[in-house]
Parts: C-alpha cells; structure tokens; sequence
C-alpha cells in the first residue's frame, strides 16, 4: 500500500473461523455483520481485483454473534484471464488464518425443469468441466503443506451444512424455494448453447454457472468444511423456440432481489453453526 494506506494496515482483523464469497450481486451478504472493516483488493499485496459487474472487490472482517468471518465480496473467475491459483489464492490465505468452514454463493442458470427463478439451490454436489479438460487448480507440483495429492472429492459438500441450512431456510419461510442439486462449471464467459445446454442435463447437471468450483475444491483439498448455495438467475434455455435470451443485467437483477433473503440465511446458519458446534463432515 502506498504512504496514505498505511493507517488501514494498522487493522489487526480477528481471526475469523468462517469465509463466505459472495457472487455475483451478492456482496450484501456482509451486511449482517457487525463491527465491520473494508479492505479493497486492490490494496491488499498480490491480491487479484474483481473485474465483473456485481463484484465490489472488498475483503470485509466482521462478526455475527461470536463468531468472526470473513467476506470476500466479489471472487473471480477463469474468464477474467486469472489462472485457478489466482482464483483459489483466498481460500488458501483463509485457510492460513484460522478459518476452519467456507460458505461459497453463486448464480447459476436452472437446467432442472422444476426449478424457477430466484430458487436457491444447495449444492450436494458438481461437475468440474474444466477440470475434465485440465484446468483444475490442483495441477502442478502439490504442496503438502496444503493437502494430500490425490484428495477425495465423493464428500466435497457438508451433510451438516447441508442440512443445517435446509432447516434454517424453512425456519425462515424460504422452504418453498430452497433446493437441492448437482451444479456444473463452465469456464464461461458465454452462456450456453442449447445443445451445450442439453447435454449439461443428461449429463444430471441441475444449475450451471462459471465459478465456485474451483474455490470448493482448494477448500476441501485443505481441510475446510463447505456449503454452496447457488441462487437461480436464469432459465436455461433448452429449445430453440425460446425467445428470452439470458444476459448479465438480468442475473444482477435477480440477485438482488434475492439478496437480502440469502443474507438472512446466511447469517442464521453462522450462528446456529456455532450454537450446534458444528464440526463434523
Ligand atoms: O460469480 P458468479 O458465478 O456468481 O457469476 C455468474 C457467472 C458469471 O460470472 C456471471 C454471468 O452473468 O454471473
Ligand atoms: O445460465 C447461466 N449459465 C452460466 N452461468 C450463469 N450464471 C448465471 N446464469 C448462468
């Protein structure tokens, strides 16, 4: 940081034990929070910046109850020209500061046909397509101080978090549009054909998106517990007759209608989490 940032560094931020990254639109899932700090990215030394719409770029401490957390408003992505070290790089910083569960959000595109917009799907589990094509953010030399080289991936979502959050959600009235499902990655940045999008549902894929994965699978190759709640922006379109074409504008728009609900959701089960000690996978 240059001579006029030097104050903020100053901060010496609790240890937080939970990291959430928030997607697209969703940075307001800090705002149940409290005693916050904001540091901008591009503050922080080698630290990626956000360059999508809906990604603020700031890395907020804060507590909610008595448990510490961390924010990351706005993550990135592939398409962005990062590598998937630059993507996971802040899993791995959170992993070095004590934090032991990673709630990870994201929009998706619903392929389920019972789905609708604004569900919000828990992840049970996903199809890491880049990862099949070898983007993956494990390639290269492993460093053990991290995890294991071939780490499993059959339990990568936690049942505890899994169901603590279904509960949580019909706790507070969202039982009508919470759901469960197999979320797919692409690398992005172009929505899918419908061919592309046909095969992603054969293939059992219920919501598919351009992130998360990678963050998920640095998370638990080191140890970390997870939760993904993908949000449903968008229909994917499945037949050629379909007029509505998805873009970005409109996957803002719904997650911002959705936001103060998942924010809510989230910071319920962060202390219900700690209030059932929650310590298992
Ligand atoms: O960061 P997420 O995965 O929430 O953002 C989704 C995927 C693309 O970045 C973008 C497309 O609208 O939204
Ligand atoms: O339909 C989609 N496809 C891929 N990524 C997305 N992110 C939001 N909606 C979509």
């Amino acid at each position: 940081p240059g001579p006029s940032s030097v104050t903020t560094w100053s901060f010496e931020p609790p240890q937080p034990t939970v990291a959430v990254i928030c997607g697209s639109g969703l940075g307001l899932l800090a705002d149940g929070a409290t005693g916050k700090q904001t540091f901008r990215y591009q503050d922080i030394p080698n630290f990626p910046v956000s360059t999508v719409m809906g990604h603020e770029g700031c890395l907020v401490f804060g507590t909610i109850e008595d448990t510490s957390c961390v924010f990351m408003q706005g993550h990135f992505h592939l398409y962005e020209g990062y590598s998937l070290c630059q993507v996971t790089l802040p899993v791995r910083i959170f992993k070095l500061m004590g934090v032991e569960s990673v709630l990870v959000t994201n929009a998706s595109g619903g392929l389920c046909p019972d789905f609708k917009v604004g569900d919000i799907m828990i992840i049970k589990d996903h199809i890491n397509l880049p990862g099949f094509a070898g983007q993956h953010p494990l390639c290269g030399p492993n460093d053990e101080r991290f995890g294991i080289r071939f780490p499993c991936m059959s339990d990568a979502y936690s049942k505890d978090l899994r169901r603590l959050a279904l509960d949580v959600g019909s706790e507070l009235g969202c039982g009508d549009f919470m759901r469960e499902g197999v979320y797919c990655m692409v690398s992005g940045p172009n929505f899918e054909t419908i061919a592309e999008a046909r095969m992603l549902q054969i293939l059992g894929c219920d919501s598919v998106g351009m992130s998360m994965v990678p963050e998920v699978t640095v998370a638990k190759h080191c140890g970390l517990r997870v939760l993904g709640l993908s949000l449903i922006t968008n229909k994917v379109s499945l037949d050629y007759s379909r007029e509505e074409k998805v873009n970005h504008e409109e996957v803002l728009q719904i997650s911002k209608m959705r936001a103060e609900v998942l924010q809510k959701l989230v910071t319920m089960l962060i202390s219900r989490c700690q209030q059932q000690n929650i310590n298992t996978n």
